[in-house]
């Protein structure tokens, strides 16, 4: 299919507002901040142990994981503000399972590293 110019504005438009996310999301929540720090020390390890190709592709897919993870549990914390903003146990128990979201990806992240790191040692 050809690339008309409005396609190309729509798909220039949704890079936009998914990039405008990521920064608030960054801006708004300092979880993003531990999880960068961490990012960059596992690729400053990765490039001074001089891991294989397919070590970084599980690394980058273990750290793009856990900010994915991270990024919706942003989300659903950013809606229930909006949308419920009193203490309810309800809202308490979907705000637990984002969180516990985030927990196992970073948790699967770390013991992919630790087992990386092992194999290099
Ligand atoms: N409206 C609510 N009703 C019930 N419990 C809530 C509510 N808002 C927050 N909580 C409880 O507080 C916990 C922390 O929620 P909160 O949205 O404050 O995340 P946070 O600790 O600020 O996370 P982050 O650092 O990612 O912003 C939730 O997991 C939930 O148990």
């Amino acid at each position: 299919m050809m690339s008309t110019p409005s396609n190309r504005s729509r798909w220039h438009q949704k890079f936009r507002v998914a990039f405008t996310g990521l920064v608030e999301a960054v801006r708004m929540h300092n979880s993003f901040h531990v999880h960068g720090v961490m990012a960059i020390l596992v690729i400053a390890a990765a490039i001074t142990l001089n891991v294989q190709p397919w070590q970084w592709c599980v690394l980058i897919l273990s750290i793009g994981g856990v900010l994915t993870a991270e990024l919706f549990n942003t989300a659903i914390e950013e809606l229930v503000r909006v949308l419920h903003p009193d203490a309810d146990p309800r809202i308490g128990r979907v705000l637990d399972i984002a969180a516990a979201a985030v927990l196992v990806a970073s948790v699967t992240a770390a013991i992919v590293g630790l087992v990386i790191g092992y194999t290099l040692c």
